[in-house]
């Protein structure tokens, strides 16, 4: 039997840093979504662990010494043998959870694949990474705590989204380590936003506390951001995570995807569309 999970890239719409606890990780606040672009991660019975990589950046994972699907398998059950296939279309280190959302995929399809029942998969998927907690369901969380406070996101309005990044990875632990400045509270969010205008513009009240940091490391972020703040619609323009992928926001995914295609520089990676709708089958 083989089983296939699609794990969508995560997007931070904001992103404030909170606080810091005493183990030296930052609190945060922010708003995560999931577009509808992202890896896939099949899970085939085996009698022995094994990790074959394919698509667009499955080669920047080749010197891994431990994918982040293998240390996903191992804590759901140490000795099982599954031979896991991951399809890698997100650019790794780049802000959008690519990492985070392959070991979320790969914990839902062996669930399924060994008919794990009972195991603590958030607590699980927390000590994997920050970012994995919110990508086990992948769909709109406000994130709190590390990552491991999750609560429901405003209702959302029908909106699009373009995703550029340009081809420079950014590892998170520099750019918590170069970020300056204090903290930023929690803003108070509504319940709904009416309509991608009025999410856009309470979202401009909120800002990424990574994304300056994030510039002085790698500057061709500010041109990024600068190149998606002059596409046409463009509601919001901003970093998400510690970078370096940006996005913008715009008011139908159409939109998003036109947008996209008028991005001058061909060496970046980009893509438009709208969110992800997780299937009911639970993949
Ligand atoms: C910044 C965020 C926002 O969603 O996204 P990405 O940029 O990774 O996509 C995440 O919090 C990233 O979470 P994750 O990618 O799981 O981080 P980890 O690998 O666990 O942490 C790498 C290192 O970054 C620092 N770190 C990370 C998260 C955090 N809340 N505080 C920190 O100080 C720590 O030094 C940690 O050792
Ligand atoms: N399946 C995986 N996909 C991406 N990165 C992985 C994976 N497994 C391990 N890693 C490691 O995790 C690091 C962070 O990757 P990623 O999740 O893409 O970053 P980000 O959360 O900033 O988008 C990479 O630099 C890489 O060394």
């Amino acid at each position: 039997m083989s089983l296939t999970s699609f794990a969508p890239a995560k997007v931070n719409l904001y992103l404030h840093v909170t606080g810091k606890r005493s183990d030296g990780y930052h609190l945060l606040d922010s708003l995560a979504v999931f577009p509808a672009v992202g890896d896939k991660v099949t899970v085939s019975e085996a009698a022995s662990l094994s990790l074959s990589l394919s698509g667009p950046f499955g080669a920047a994972l080749e010197g891994e010494a431990d994918n982040l699907l293998l240390q996903a398998a191992r804590s759901l059950a140490q000795d099982s043998g599954a031979a896991l296939a991951l399809e890698k279309n997100l650019p790794v280190a780049s802000g959008i959870g690519g990492g985070s959302a392959d070991a979320a995929a790969c914990l839902r399809a062996l669930c399924k694949l060994w008919g794990v029942q009972g195991a603590d998969l958030p607590a699980l998927a927390l000590h994997l990474g920050a970012d994995v907690p919110v990508c086990l369901r992948s769909i709109p969380a406000r994130m709190q705590g590390i990552g491991e406070v999750l609560a429901p996101a405003p209702r959302l309005p029908e909106f699009g989204m373009v995703l550029v990044n340009p081809g420079v990875a950014v590892p998170t632990p520099s750019v918590f380590k170069a970020r300056r400045g204090g903290f930023t509270p929690a803003p108070m969010l509504p319940a709904i936003w009416p309509n991608a205008a009025a999410m856009a513009s309470a979202l401009k009240r909120c800002t990424n506390d990574l994304q300056a940091a994030a510039i002085t490391i790698q500057p061709v972020i500010g041109e990024v951001l600068a190149t998606l703040s002059t596409l046409p619609g463009v509601l919001l323009a901003r970093m998400s995570g510690s970078g370096a992928t940006c996005f913008a926001l715009f008011a139908t995914p159409a939109e998003a995807e036109a947008a996209a295609a008028q991005i001058p520089q061909e060496s970046w990676w980009r893509w438009g569309g709208g969110l992800y709708q997780p299937p009911q089958t639970g993949l």
